[in-house]
């Protein structure tokens, strides 16, 4: 196994790095901390040239990127390697291990997240920019393998041929053709239409990936052509998930579908008639069938952004958050610090609840939602059927909350993530909960569940145990934060019952979300293990394990050279 990992690595280095120096590097795994140190230091000059010297690196050219200007070089020696983009298309080989992987570990850590941000010259604005970056663990009898890719999105192979920016982004929109522009004085309705009818949208499948109930591994983001199924073996791109159902035509969707064994469910909203489509899939099936329709309760043009959602064992609860789809911010080319969205808090907050089995929103009316205060959020971790102290049903829905302030969205731009390292400038989050009465209450209510002060103030990129979805449960694992600092820094397991937090913090370190494995057979919630990549402060990068229970770390597995930070992952177990 391991000299068949070894030899493909140094077949990729050469296929794609343009140092072979760096290549007998990355394939030698018996190394020592003070070669990792060098070596971290190699790599990290090497992103420093790579950057300034735009994508061709990246993009199997033979040629050596140019050598760039001092005072570029400077800026990127500073940056943290978390934003600095990836230095080839592809990388594998064992890793560099310290502590012990426990036994029943055996199966592949898959995690999606933006790793490249420049195309050309052109430096992408905002983390959620840049091209899709799988990255793996392999867990096999207590060894680790692990691997990079970056994913052949249509997004991407556009501007690999073309050295420039091909589709709209999250932030960034490509230039017309000068020659297209001045010939043709439509083509700004031109544009309008490619955007409404989708063509001109990316397909960079960067935020998230799953493990369908049928085995297939499907990368995902906010827009549904960015749906593409890759092998998470090799990581290549297999190719677009063909939904079979006409539902395309809406063109987005929630990037956080919800996955298990025998369905997934996700929501589409509906830009024309503000609302959301909730949809159920089964698995082997490419057919998404409508269950119901949620109609927004504002009056605003564009129903609320919808990152995620949450469901319980009965009902799906559907986000409404004043932070909604701007048809002015869709059609600017330049960024607002909104992006394509805009905060209508006058608009009210609102979530709906809706019946999994018959489609119907709660109550009889149609408008079963309750309105509740303004809240931001990117990510629900979970929620469940409970009661209230009359006996009555009340729905139970967590957040990672951002009081309600949008400014995370800007504080995301990479500009900001690379110039204000250590600053203590992160907006403030904790862990929102709302309880929606069942009971045809107009106002639901939204509390912190712990001491947001006990995880830094920092509360986002979340996972709980995948047994507990839709159930009641105890422990939340996110990223946390020892301030001062401009992003989270730590991750943290909170205990929501007991209102008590475990931190694990490393100076300069960056951790990705912390993903929970239960132990097979476990009895305890808490009984597995939890992975998050980390970006180090040196430039280096490395997998650590700490125990689902204790917190306490296991094992940590070292990356030859350093990872960008990522997004979501997911686990595929070995059969
Ligand atoms: C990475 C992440 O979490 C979110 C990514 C969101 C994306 C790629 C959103 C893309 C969009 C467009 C390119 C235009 C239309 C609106 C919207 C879906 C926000
Ligand atoms: C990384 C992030 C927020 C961090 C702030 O605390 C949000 C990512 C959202 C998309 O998946
Ligand atoms: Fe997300």
């Amino acid at each position: 196994m391991a000299s068949l990992f070894t030899t493909k690595a140094m077949m990729s280095h050469h296929h794609v790095l343009s140092s072979t120096r760096l290549t007998t590097l990355y394939s030698d795994n018996s190394i020592n901390d003070q070669q990792i140190k060098t070596k971290s230091q190699a790599s990290h000059r090497l992103f420093a040239r790579r950057i300034s010297g735009a994508a061709r690196a990246v993009i199997n050219s033979p040629m050596p990127p140019p050598v760039p200007e001092i005072e570029k070089l400077e800026g990127e020696r500073r940056c943290h390697v978390a934003w600095t983009s990836v230095q080839q298309e592809k990388w594998e080989g064992e890793l560099t291990l310290q502590g012990k992987i426990p036994t029943w570990l055996n199966g592949t850590y898959l995690r999606n997240g933006p790793g490249l941000w420049n195309i050309g010259d052109h430096d992408f604005r905002h983390l959620f920019d840049g091209y899709s970056t799988l990255v793996k663990l392999q867990f096999d009898g207590g060894r680790v393998f692990a691997g990079h890719r970056l994913l052949e999105s249509d997004a991407y192979k556009a501007a690999k041929k073309h050295n420039r920016l091909c589709y709209r982004e999250f932030s960034e929109t490509p230039k017309p053709a000068i020659r297209n522009s001045f010939k043709n004085p439509f083509s700004g309705i031109g544009e309008i239409l490619r955007l409404f009818s989708g063509e001109s949208l990316t397909d960079n499948a960067n935020t998230g990936v799953i493990r369908l109930g049928d085995g297939r591994v499907m990368c995902l983001t906010e827009t549904q052509k960015g749906s593409i199924l890759v092998d998470h073996e090799t990581l290549e791109t297999i190719g677009k998930f063909e939904y079979d159902d006409g539902l395309s035509d809406h063109m987005i969707q929630s990037a956080h579908p919800i996955v298990t064994e025998t369905e997934m469910w996700t929501l589409i909203p509906d830009l024309v008639k503000p609302g959301y489509r909730v949809v159920r899939m089964e698995a082997g099936s490419n057919r998404r069938e409508v269950v119901g329709r949620v109609k927004c309760r504002s009056g605003s043009w564009g129903p609320g952004w919808v990152h995620s959602f949450a469901v319980t064992e009965n009902y799906v609860v559907v986000p409404e958050m004043p932070l909604r789809y701007s048809v002015k911010n869709l059609l600017r080319a330049e960024p607002t610090p909104l992006y394509k969205f805009e905060w209508c808090p006058q608009d009210g907050a609102f979530l709906h609840v809706m019946s999994k089995l018959t489609g119907e929103v709660v109550r009889v009316d149609n408008v079963a939602s309750v309105e509740v205060p303004a809240y931001v959020t990117f990510h629900f971790i979970n929620a469940y059927e409970d009661e209230d102290e009359n006996g009555a049903t009340v729905i139970i829905a967590d957040c990672c909350e951002h009081n309600a302030d949008t400014r995370i969205l800007d504080m995301l731009r990479l500009h900001t993530l690379r110039s204000s390292h250590g600053q203590d400038v992160l907006p403030d989050a904790r862990i929102g909960r709302f309880r929606i009465p069942l009971d045809g209450s107009k106002y639901g209510r939204l509390e912190t569940a712990v001491e947001a002060e006990k995880h830094g103030r920092a509360m986002d990129m979340c996972s709980i145990n995948p047994l507990h979805l839709g159930q009641k449960y105890r422990y939340v694992y996110a990223c946390g934060a020892q301030r001062p600092c401009n992003f989270p820094n730590a991750l943290s397991k909170v205990d929501i019952v007991e209102k008590k937090v475990k931190n694990w913090h490393e100076h300069g370190m960056i951790p990705s979300e912390p993903f929970f494995v239960p132990r097979p057979g476990a009895i305890h919630e808490d009984d597995g293990v939890v992975i998050s990549l980390v970006s180090e402060g040196n430039g280096g990068s490395f997998a650590i394990l700490l125990d689902g229970s204790s917190f306490e770390e296991i094992a940590r597995a070292t990356f030859p050279y350093g990872l960008p930070y990522g997004l979501h992952g997911c686990w595929i177990p070995k059969h």
